[in-house]
């Protein structure tokens, strides 16, 4: 197996390209960049207007408004658009087979199967891909990230796409059925976290503390909780046990949580994302929005 695309990533010349630079393209580019595994001079990012371009230019990383330049450019191109803008994207998209046939599309775009992106993609050669659902704390290299590989893709390709989004955070490489769940879970449950943050915060408001205070104290909860399950490897249900004094506060709070469904609002959170995963693949499909 030649593997030129690892050679290119670890002698520091491997390019990689984002289409698409909102809130995800920042997050990973934040979090490869961290890593050092490639430095601002491997790095491309195209979007329409300036404005999310112009703190990546101040950066060091090359921007463009013209998605051919990114594709022809880099090996590794990291699709970060909306799924709806997808097949209009691609449409305009003049590189030839020839200069893709060789190269890795990462796709980050909600709901869309790696058969429909290969499909989109088939008029440039077939190029391999990666489906990989991360989230916003790649920003703050707190991420963190599960992909699936289209089956038949070249081993150094799959390496180097494994490599890159290894620096993520939590990285795990899944069946291509597991991605829209695992996608409901940490793809969206930031938000489902920053709303129980809020709202923590705001029953601290309520008791009287300051604002300010409530949240650092919600926001770090929920940090040390998370450390805790994954540094103890105790199961979720010990560890509330632990909290749970007989008789005492936090078994009071957990009944009235027990109350107003949190478990329940959690579980059907999860399942109405990953049926809307579903639904965005299907409105692709059918050229609907
Ligand atoms: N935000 C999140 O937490 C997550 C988002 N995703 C997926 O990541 C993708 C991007 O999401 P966000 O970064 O949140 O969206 P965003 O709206 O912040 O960024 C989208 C970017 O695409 C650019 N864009 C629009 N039309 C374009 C075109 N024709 N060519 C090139 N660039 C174009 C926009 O200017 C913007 O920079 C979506 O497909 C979403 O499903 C996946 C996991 C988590
Ligand atoms: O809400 C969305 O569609 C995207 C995918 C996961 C998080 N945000």
């Amino acid at each position: 197996m030649s593997e030129v695309f690892l050679s290119k990533l670890e002698a520091r010349t491997l390019q990689v390209g984002f289409i698409g630079a909102g809130n995800m393209a920042q997050a990973i580019i934040n979090s490869l960049l961290k890593s050092g595994m490639v430095s601002e001079n491997q790095l491309t990012a195209s979007a329409p207007s300036d404005t999310r371009l112009c703190a990546l230019r101040k950066r060091g990383i090359a921007t463009t408004h013209d998605n051919d330049e990114v594709v022809q450019r880099c090996d590794v191109v990291v699709l970060c658009v909306k799924p709806h803008i997808f097949p209009h994207m691609v449409k305009k998209i003049s590189t030839g087979p020839e200069n893709c046939r060789t190269k890795l599309f990462i796709s980050i775009m909600a709901g869309l199967p790696i058969a429909l992106v290969a499909q989109y993609l088939s008029c440039f050669g077939a190029p391999a891909i990666i489906r990989a659902t991360p989230n916003t704390p790649c920003l703050v290299t707190e991420g963190c990230c599960v992909y699936a590989v289209q089956d038949g893709v070249n081993a150094d390709l799959s390496a180097v796409g494994s490599r890159l989004l290894s620096v993520l955070g939590l990285v795990r490489c899944v069946p291509e059925q597991q991605i829209d769940a695992a996608g409901a879970v940490a793809g969206s449950g930031p938000a489902y976290i920053y709303v129980a943050i809020e709202a923590l915060a705001d029953g601290g408001v309520k008791m009287g503390l300051p604002r300010e205070l409530a949240q650092s104290l919600a926001a770090q909860t929920v940090r040390g909780a998370g450390t805790m399950v994954l540094q103890t490897g105790k199961h979720p249900g010990q560890l509330k046990d632990e909290v749970c004094s007989p008789g005492g506060t936090t078994i009071a709070a957990i009944h009235a949580l027990e109350k107003n469904g949190f478990r329940n609002a959690l579980i059907c959170a999860v399942e109405a994302a990953t049926l809307r995963s579903g639904e965005l693949a299907k409105q692709q499909q059918t050229g609907n929005k």
